[in-house]
């Protein structure tokens, strides 16, 4: 289960050796620093467990992690102008690395911990530990050295090996405390690296071990199934069924891969966050040739080139762009965190469209919300502060792909802002600050909301001047094959023919034919309808509301200001949140639904 679906908290605690671990450096307070100080780093959860008081000695740092959140000291203090006093959007503590883990407190509360370099912590609800897992027989020593340092209590990194030469020495004097504290975190630990262990090495002895660990083995098998016909029905089954992605990606072809690529298949990945390997090898065994070409072609950029690429993958509706897409995101997923000791959690690639409607069609983000763009605002480029600017760096800092979707709609200035946006984030004054872009999509379809076409000169920050970085950087790679099947495959290929222009009478007779009016007794007013403007598509929904006989429900939206602070400044808030539905992302005062209605 995806853990940030799950109703517990997590925290990750890096437990890499600590000159292999990333730190954030401190905002503007480093103007303030002694010139030979080195306390140049943001705090951190190992930092502060090394300033925990006497109070906790004798925790461990797993406890420590798991059991408590920094808080926000907030000092009550008098308004003493409109808005004067309304909480800023920026924290001026020490508190950048965990923006999320934050809470604000009076001061004077009883439950709070101070840590002796003055921060302050409070016990809150258990989180769910996750760490490196450094592998016993890969890697032996950092293995020790990550028990030790988690499960046994320490107050200075360098000492926790104690007088031994090793740490696996260290580990074998303390071993009976490391594996009673561990199994507060760590149910069945073993069982389980034995289960995993069985897997890497599955051979047709133990094949049966799946359905232990597997029940649903059976339904998954029926799946199977049906996706390897599908790849019998290509003509050149031969071709994609021998390819094995497994050897390019560096993933170990297994007994299992064997039987899949013979249609004898009986594996399932237990892989949290991405897709099974099983399923992704099917989908990467049945691209057809031109997608396995550019699917190839990017594997290789990233794999062996040190410079970044800038690809517009393009095509007609129906070509499998978004097919190939899905494959190349897999395959640069498992590329980026294919060491073992890689967090999974670490963004390497990005996945993001211009709309909400289109990033959640393929599960990714926004581009306003991946690269913190302020909506609703002009684009002309604004800097992030310093303390935002390194939150999105701690987030993106390992960025090397971002793949942007249905890029028609995608204008020259919000291009811009992503270059400059990335140029910030990475600290590199590249074009797109040595990211690799994938830009997907077909020009001849939905075109930018007011903005310019991407391949114009954008008429924001000097860009007339400039040069354009699309029309500069993008190489095309167009796929062309219709993919869709049986009817879908007719009116694909009618709209693939008016795309260009190049329709038929005949085509244009077919789209008459269906054409129908409001007062058609079979007038089909459950179907998806695309409607001009916003007015439109209010009085449309009113007309909806209206005509529906079973329940309805109307809601009246209330805003409310919650949290300790003092009204002048909850009024303040509230005089601000915006009243129009189109000033306040789409939300309106009024909410109208039936039972039957779908939005
Ligand atoms: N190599 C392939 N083998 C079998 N089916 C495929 C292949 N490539 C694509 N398809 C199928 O063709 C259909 C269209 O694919 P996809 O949605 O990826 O195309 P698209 O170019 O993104 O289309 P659009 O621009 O309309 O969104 C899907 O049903 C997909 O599963």
């Amino acid at each position: 289960m995806s853990l940030r679906r799950a109703s517990l908290g997590f925290v990750f605690v890096n437990t890499s050796p600590p000159e292999e671990r990333p730190f954030i450096l401190k905002g503007l307070e480093l103007l303030q620093l002694p010139e030979d100080s080195t306390e140049i780093q943001c705090g951190n959860i190992i930092k502060r467990y090394s300033y925990r008081p006497f109070l906790l000695k004798d925790i461990c740092l797993a406890d420590f992690a798991s059991n408590f959140d920094t808080v926000k000291i907030y000092k009550k203090a008098k308004p003493k102008g409109k808005g004067k006093d309304l909480p800023e959007d920026n924290d001026d503590d020490n508190f950048e690395d965990d923006p999320y883990d934050t809470d604000d407190h009076d001061e004077g509360n009883a439950s709070l911990v101070k840590l002796t370099n003055g921060d302050t912590i409070r016990k809150r609800k258990k989180k769910i530990l996750r760490y490196v897992h450094y592998n016993i027989e890969k890697d032996c020593e950092n293995y020790y050295r990550e028990q030790l340092m988690l499960f046994c209590p320490w107050y200075t990194e360098n000492k926790i090996i104690g007088k031994c030469q090793s740490f696996e020495e260290r580990y074998e004097e303390v071993k009976d405390d490391v594996h009673q504290k561990k199994g507060e975190y760590e149910q069945n630990a073993e069982e389980i690296a034995r289960a995993e262990n069985n897997i890497q090495n599955f051979d047709s002895d133990n094949e049966d071990a799946y359905t232990d660990i597997a029940t649903c083995i059976q339904h998954l098998n029926n799946n199977d199934a049906d996706i390897v016909e599908i790849i019998d029905q290509n003509n050149n089954e031969d071709l994609y069924v021998n390819y094995d992605i497994g050897q390019n990606l560096g993933i170990r072809q297994t007994k299992a891969d064997v039987d899949l690529a013979s249609g004898n298949d009986n594996h399932e990945e237990l892989l949290i966050n991405r897709m099974a390997d099983m399923e992704y090898r099917k989908l990467v065994q049945s691209f057809n040739t031109k997608q396995r070409e550019i699917f190839l072609h990017i594997l290789k950029s990233v794999k062996t080139l040190n410079d970044h690429f800038f690809i517009f993958l393009s095509g007609g509706a129906g070509v499998g762009k978004t097919k190939v897409t899905r494959g190349i995101y897999q395959a640069l997923q498992r590329w980026f965190t294919r060491r073992p000791g890689d967090n999974p959690d670490t963004k390497y690639i990005l996945l993001t469209a211009p709309t909400g409607k289109a990033a959640y069609l393929i599960k990714g983000s926004t581009i306003h919300s991946a690269f913190k763009i302020p909506a609703n605002q002009s684009l002309t480029y604004k800097s992030l502060t310093s303390d935002k600017l390194n939150t999105l760096r701690k987030d993106l800092g390992h960025l090397q792909v971002v793949i942007i979707d249905e890029v028609s709609m995608l204008g020259c200035n919000m291009m811009n802002y992503i270059n400059f946006r990335l140029q910030d984030i990475m600290s590199i004054r590249k074009p797109f600050g040595g990211v690799s872009i994938l830009a997907v999509g077909d020009l001849f379809q939905l075109q930018p909301v007011k903005d310019g076409w991407i391949f114009l000169h954008c008429k924001k920050d000097y860009g007339l001047l400039a040069s354009n970085v699309w029309k500069d950087n993008f190489k095309i790679f167009e796929l062309t094959q219709m993919m869709r099947q049986k009817d879908d495959q007719q009116f694909a290929e009618l709209l693939n023919r008016m795309r260009e222009g190049k329709q038929t009478e005949n085509d244009i007779k077919i789209l008459k034919e269906r054409t129908i009016n409001t007062a058609d007794q079979n007038y089909p007013y459950s179907s998806t309808h695309i409607i001009y403007n916003n007015h439109d598509v209010n009085s449309y929904n009113d007309k909806m509301f209206d005509l529906v006989k079973f329940t309805k429900i109307t809601s009246h939206a209330s805003d409310t200001v919650i949290g300790d602070i003092p009204d002048s400044i909850k009024h303040d808030i509230l005089a601000r949140a915006p009243h129009k539905a189109g000033d306040a992302m789409g939300l309106g005062k009024v909410f109208k639904t039936a039972v039957s209605l779908k939005n």
